[in-house]
């Protein structure tokens, strides 16, 4: 017995997922759980089904059949795109999405959830609070000493940071992110995993990526994709000496 007996126990819970595009399955009865608090890696070739599936958990894609709940009871294939960004799930696309010509800081005071309407908007002025979750989140995403200066002017791996922040910003529970580290230096994708096991201990956070340098580093549970479905899930080792996984994936 856990003392939170409201606590969700899964926080995505995924069964039996299929969607097809012109016949050909994308998903092809995927079921995956991730738990609160959990940081996911997700791997799989090309065509797997990773972005379907986030398309399907973002709502951008009904599945044909299957179950997709978000904390235990909500059913995600029933709501839209914006009722699930405010539900709490954040995601991120594989280019960074900042607005260049405004600085760091205005790119996170944006993105902050905050009351909108014409009233709020108008009046609105920055509290306190508001202030330090901006400067608690610059700290996250090691852009504190760059907060002044604008978007533009940051390294690809900084303008992917700052995204997250951005995400961040909206307090998500689920934060999906796609391929953070292509294009990232060495020393930025390093600096990636260690900021993403420190985001994920106030929520949970499903990982997309390639560099199998970068999911060692994280260091948790990874899903390797085939075909639309769940090939292999444990450890990195685990997983990475899966003849089925080396065979679909890793060999090639
Ligand atoms: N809107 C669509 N219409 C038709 N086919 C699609 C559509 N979206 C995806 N597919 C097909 O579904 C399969 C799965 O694609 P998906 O993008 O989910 O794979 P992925 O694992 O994300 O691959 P990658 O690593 O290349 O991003 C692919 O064969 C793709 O061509």
């Amino acid at each position: 017995m856990t003392e939170e007996t409201n606590a969700p126990r899964s926080l995505l819970y995924l069964d039996g997922v299929s969607v097809s595009f012109d016949g050909f399955k994308a998903l092809n009865s995927l079921s995956l759980v991730i738990e609160p608090g959990e940081l996911r890696a997700i791997i799989g070739p090309n065509g797997a089904g990773k972005t379907t599936m986030m398309d399907v958990i973002t709502g951008k894609t009904r599945p044909d059949t299957g179950t997709v709940l978000f904390e235990d009871t909500i059913d995600l294939t029933k709501r839209d795109e914006a009722d699930i960004a405010q539900l709490g799930i954040g995601r991120k696309f594989q280019k960074p999405t900042v607005f260049e010509s405004h600085t760091v800081w205005d790119n996170l005071e944006l993105a902050l959830n905050r009351p909108r309407g014409v009233y709020s908007t108008l009046f609105y002025r920055l509290s306190g609070e508001d202030k330090d979750r901006i400067e608690e989140i610059l700290a996250t995403i090691r852009l504190s000493h760059r907060k002044d200066e604008l978007a533009a002017n940051l390294s690809h791996g900084q303008k992917q940071w700052l995204e997250i922040g951005m995400l961040l910003a909206q307090e998500p529970k689920l934060l999906l992110v796609d391929e953070p580290v292509a294009g990232m230096t060495d020393a930025e994708t390093a600096e990636t995993a260690v900021l993403l096991r420190e985001i994920a201990r106030t929520r949970s956070v499903v990982v997309v990526e390639h560099d199998m340098g970068f999911i060692r580093d994280l260091g948790v549970k990874v899903t390797c994709l085939a075909e639309g479905s769940v090939l292999a899930e444990g450890s990195i080792d685990f997983v990475s000496s899966d003849p089925k996984v080396i065979e679909n994936y890793l060999g090639r």
